[in-house]
């Protein structure tokens, strides 16, 4: 796959036990509205499931020359031969994860409401650093909630695209952007809209012309 830039919507699947043609297609639907990149998180399904679906996605996201991001599980990823993995505070080094995927591999970091974390992600090798929640989400109501002055800082200090997660609607996310997020990244604003191209549509329409 030629290399993706890493700007634009980040659309996160819901970790909900949908038949698995209907994940394909609202995947599917969300790269329609301008998707650039697409997370596979799942929290509930064995692991004979997870690679199922993962595999039907990744086959989608090829269709469509749109990567595919593992979340959590490196060995998923390197089975799959998939486009890249997250990685949180309980997974294993970006470095571990460089050495298994490759050069070309997407490895994004949680860097939560630390700057520190992002400076050390970067130098071990991260494609990107993630910061949130920035407003209350649903999907991980516990999780910190940093400023978004944190991009803003993270862009003068942090020489990788920043993603930010949590909460984020069409009408938060230009703030945002504004801040220095390089991608928004989205589950309920996009996967739990009864259209999710034109939810997917709504975040892309926030960014310049020229990334969609
Ligand atoms: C793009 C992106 N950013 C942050 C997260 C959260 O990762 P983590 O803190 O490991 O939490 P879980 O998603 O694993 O519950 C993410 N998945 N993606
Ligand atoms: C995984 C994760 N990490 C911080 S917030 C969050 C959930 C984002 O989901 P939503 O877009 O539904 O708030
Ligand atoms: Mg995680």
């Amino acid at each position: 796959m030629t290399k993706t830039p890493l700007q634009g919507l980040y659309a996160i699947t819901p970790d909900a036990p949908l038949p698995l043609a209907t994940l394909v297609d609202q995947v599917g639907a969300a790269i329609t509205g301008g998707a650039r990149v697409i997370q596979y998180r799942d929290k509930t399904h064995p692991p004979d499931e997870r690679r199922r679906r993962a595999g039907a996605l990744l086959a989608r996201c090829r269709v469509a020359g749109v990567p595919l991001i593992v979340n959590d599980d490196l060995e998923l990823a390197v089975e799959l031969g998939a486009d890249g993995v997250h990685l949180g505070r309980d997974d294993p080094d970006p470095n571990a994860a460089r050495e298994r995927l490759g050069e070309a591999a997407i490895i994004g970091v949680s860097c939560y409401d630390q700057l520190a974390l992002a400076e050390a992600a970067a130098a071990a090798g991260a494609s990107y650093v993630a910061f949130g929640s920035f407003f209350p989400s649903t999907t991980k109501p516990k999780a910190v909630r940093p400023d978004p002055g944190l991009l803003t800082e993270a862009r003068r200090r942090v020489a990788l695209p920043s993603v930010a997660i949590g909460g984020i609607t069409p009408h938060n996310g230009g703030a945002l952007i504004a801040a220095g997020a390089d991608m928004l990244a989205v589950v309920t604003g996009v996967f739990a809209q009864a259209d999710i191209t034109a939810a997917a549509r709504a975040y892309t329409n926030l960014f310049p012309k020229e990334t969609h």
